[in-house]
């Protein structure tokens, strides 16, 4: 009987087979292609005449495959694309290898997509270096490139190439600046890091030397000190040796020896039971064993430093045997003796260790234009006098006295009136006066406060002008130790003004056109340019005229602030003017949150507290550099942006002065809807250049006296309480270029300061994200976020070492994957997932 198979043999799926035998197929005709191909490199010129008459049996062909193998190198490799042909058996066994076996690491389809570029390129190119070979450029890299030639000619040819190979590299490899820049980046960091590790090493390497050499010298110390003491014991000890043998002859002779005589006598009679006790015997005669001891007998009574070192440790044997080990629990480190301990093994914090090389422009950049001292010009001052005591005559005022003081632009006259003089008498008689001497700009100060005279200024006939190097190079300035101090310019007592903008806290400046605003605000940054570090202060510049503050974008890297995703650090554009305010609000917030962490009340106290090194940056803290938000013609940006701009600047203007954000805004139109009721509120400082009306002078000043100054940087300047007339220090613009030149050319850092990302109402929240296109550290990037329950692109580089770009792309990806929520101001965004292991879940999903 037959026995019947009961194993069954799994069968094969049909499409399994077919599968095989066409990739077996596609395998042989790439074969075939190839040796085919390879044979026509060495027999295709003798094959050339064999081919036209495929049929003739008596002509056979050199190829391997005969006349059929010749052809297709003839189709190919002569008429077709050159040596670059061999792209295509190399795609049939691809495909062949790929349909039989299904493995995973062919992808022939890409590989035909990547090498099309090359199989038309690379014919056109061999076309172009070597047009007679048409084995190796084919007739169509041979024509298209004769087509190009003429079309473009030889250059333009080479041109066409290297410019299609880059485009192809660019989308291929998606080089962009970019890419570049965040490489460059990270490839520094590498080595900045390795530099670092190399550096600990060595370190280690020294410290164990270092403790190694110690060692040794404490040990040649113990065995010096052994070697001395063991020399000086056996000295001792045999003096005591012979003094005792006395002292015993003495005794025997006398008498026999009672053991309580001896006691009292201090000798211990008793033969040591123990060796330890011989050990524990002190050296002393009080204790001496003279029973054992043989004339001849060395003996040793000091104990070495080993011995000393055992019976301590012996003496930590508790009676039963068992050690007892006591461990030593140092006491936790307060902040103080942290901070202390820092302060000891690092020195204070020093920001400027940032760009430790950063020269501040010599003050020889700055153009000298007068000498310094104004010209008095007597005779002028003979006549102003004599006319205004006729003038007063005239109305039936009498005066006691006058003095003149004379200032760069105006003299000021101080007069003591007869006594019953009415003052309101005098202060009407202003034009009356001003008509009587002819002169523009007669300002009358009634009485002047603090001093009980009158004071008329008079403009000078010949003003002269106050150069922005007499106010740097000055004393005052430069021994000033004013947190932003700001040298305006002189007073009418030709002394250098100085003032505090940490103090003022903001400042609005106003004046008609071509009155001097510019040059005051440029008078203003130079100041803040030659006393401030970079890492101390950034500006962020608006320039709705466009022209103003564009010579500062060379000190872009040094002292300007931008939104991390501006080009450019000087605002021109009202739209982003919004975001900037909104992000320095931003801003605002998070110093105040970090004050109110670090128990302080101001920048001052923070920064100070921060280079005592008491603030811990792991925990966020960092050097707060001051902030200066400059807006040259803010009524534009109010006409165009209206209340969105006047909020922000409103609550920065309230808020903003403790943690050392200031304002400047300047403007010509001084009219009550720009400069409303809250901004002015909030500036208590202002700067007021000549206007057209009493009316603009009062909404600047809230007083007359701006429509009465002569031009040309002739300016008033209250803090809220006295006025102040200034001649403003004149800086030009070749000056101000020569200083940022200076400065733009230093090492600086690598980009403007990033202010926190705002994103307004109208941007686009839908992210056009594909997740099929991750960063490789995506995944490191989500288990961080959900670890720390905190989406911020800032954590991000912070424990990744990632570039700000390179975050945000992750954060972006991060929310189109649903583990952070949308973008949220100032706060972090909402972390969706709440554990790891539904983030691995997604993970998973994802993959
Ligand atoms: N402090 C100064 N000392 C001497 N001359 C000055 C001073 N300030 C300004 N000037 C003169 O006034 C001119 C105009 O000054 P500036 O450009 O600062 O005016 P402005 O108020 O900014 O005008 P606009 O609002 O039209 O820009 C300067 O070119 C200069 O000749």
């Amino acid at each position: 009987m037959a026995i019947k198979n009961t194993q069954e043999v799994p069968k094969t799926p049909k499409k399994q087979i077919i599968k095989t035998i066409v990739g077996i197929i596609f395998l042989v005709l790439g074969l075939l292609l190839f040796i085919s191909f390879i044979s026509y490199f060495f027999n295709g010129l003798i094959d050339q005449s064999q081919i036209t008459d495929l049929l003739d049996k008596n002509d056979p062909a050199e190829n391997v495959f005969g006349k059929f193998g010749a052809l297709l190198g003839e189709i190919f490799i002569l008429q077709g694309i050159g040596v670059v042909a061999f792209f295509i058996p190399v795609f049939f066994i691809l495909l062949g290898i790929k349909i039989a076996t299904n493995w995973k690491k062919i992808k022939p389809f890409t590989t035909l997509y990547q090498s099309i570029f090359f199989m038309i390129w690379l014919p056109v190119l061999f076309g172009c270096i070597f047009p007679d070979q048409h084995m190796l450029c084919g007739v169509m890299g041979f024509e298209i490139n004769d087509f190009l030639n003429s079309f473009i000619g030889k250059l333009g040819v080479i041109l066409l190439l290297i410019v299609s190979l880059i485009i192809y590299c660019v989308i291929h490899f998606r080089v962009t600046y970019e890419t570049l820049q965040e490489k460059m980046e990270e490839r520094a960091k590498q080595k900045e890091i390795e530099r670092i590790e190399k550096e600990q090493e060595r370190l280690k390497k020294e410290q164990i030397e270092l403790r190694q050499r110690k060692e040794q010298e404490e040990q040649e110390k113990i065995n010096k000190f052994n070697q001395d003491a063991e020399t000086q014991q056996e000295k001792d000890a045999l003096e005591e040796l012979n003094l005792i043998k006395e002292t015993e002859d003495k005794a025997i002779q006398s008498h026999r020896i009672n053991p309580d005589e001896a006691f009292s006598q201090n000798f211990t009679v008793n033969q040591p039971k123990e060796e330890e006790q011989v050990d524990e015997m002190p050296l002393n005669i009080t204790t001496l064993v003279v029973d054992e001891i043989d004339d001849n007998d060395e003996v040793d009574f000091t104990p070495t430093y080993e011995e000393e070192l055992v019976d301590e440790q012996e003496n930590t044997d508790s009676a039963n045997g068992v050690e007892l080990k006591i461990t030593q629990i140092d006491e936790e480190e307060t902040l103080e003796q942290t901070s202390a301990r820092l302060v000891q093994e690092q020195g204070e914090y020093n920001q400027r260790l940032d760009l430790p090389n950063f020269q501040f422009p010599p003050i020889s950049m700055l153009k000298k234009y007068d000498t310094g001292n104004t010209l008095i010009d007597q005779k002028e001052l003979e006549v102003n006098k004599n006319r205004i005591i006729e003038t007063l005559r005239n109305y039936g005022i009498e005066i006691a006295s006058i003095t003149a003081t004379i200032g760069p632009t105006v003299t000021l006259y101080e007069i003591v009136p007869q006594a019953g003089v009415r003052i309101s008498k005098i202060k009407n008689l202003e034009d009356d006066i001003a008509l009587s001497l002819s002169a523009l700009g007669i300002r009358i100060i009634a009485p002047i406060p603090g001093k009980g005279t009158i004071g008329i200024e008079v403009p000078n006939s010949n003003p002269s002008m106050v150069s922005m190097h007499s106010v740097i190079a000055s004393q005052k300035f430069q021994n000033s130790d004013m947190e932003l101090p700001i040298a305006f310019g002189k007073t009418i007592t030709n002394e250098t003004f100085i003032a505090d903008l940490a103090k003022m806290p903001h400042l609005l400046m106003a004046g008609a056109t071509g009155q001097g605003k510019s040059v005051g605000l440029n008078a203003i940054i130079t100041s803040l340019l030659y006393k401030k570090h970079p890492s101390e202060l950034k500006f962020v510049m608006v320039d709705p005229k466009k022209v103003e503050l564009t010579l500062y974008s060379k000190i872009e890297r040094h002292y300007l602030a931008k939104l991390p995703d501006a080009e450019e650090a000087i605002i021109t554009d009202n739209a982003k003017v919004i975001n900037t305010l909104n992000s320095l609000c931003i801003e605002m917030d998070d110093r105040y949150d970090l004050l109110k962490n670090a128990f302080v009340r101001n920048i001052k106290e923070y920064n100070a507290k921060f280079k005592e090194r008491k603030l811990n940056p792991e925990q966020g803290h960092r050097f707060l550099p001051y902030i200066v938000l400059i807006v040259d013609e803010f009524a534009d940006l109010i006409m165009t942006a209206g209340k969105e701009v006047e909020l922000p600047i409103a609550r920065l203007a309230q808020l903003a002065r403790a943690v050392g954000i200031h304002l400047i805004v300047a403007t010509q139109r001084p009219s009550v809807n720009v400069i409303t009721g809250t901004i002015k509120a909030n500036f208590p400082a202002r700067v007021a250049f000549r206007v057209t009306s009493k009316i603009d002078s009062r909404t600047i000043l809230d007083s007359p006296g701006a429509d009465q100054l002569i031009g040309k940087g002739d300016m008033l300047f209250t803090t809220g309480n006295d006025l102040v007339r200034l001649q403003c220090a004149f800086v030009d613009t070749p000056e101000v270029d020569k200083i940022t030149e200076f400065i733009g050319e230093q090492r600086g850092y690598p980009d403007a300061m990033h202010l926190p990302e705002y994103v307004g109402e109208e941007s686009n929240s839908n992210l056009d994200i594909d997740l099929s296109d991750r960063d490789v550290l995506f995944e490191d990037a989500a288990r961080l976020i959900v670890i720390a329950q905190q989406g911020s692109a800032s954590l991000l580089q912070r424990k990744l070492k990632l570039g700000y770009n390179r975050a945000g792309r992750l954060i972006d990806q991060l929310e189109a994957a649903g583990i952070v929520g949308h973008f949220e101001g100032s706060k972090a965004r909402q972390v969706l997932i709440q554990d790891e292991i539904s983030l691995e879940q997604l993970l998973n999903n994802l993959n």
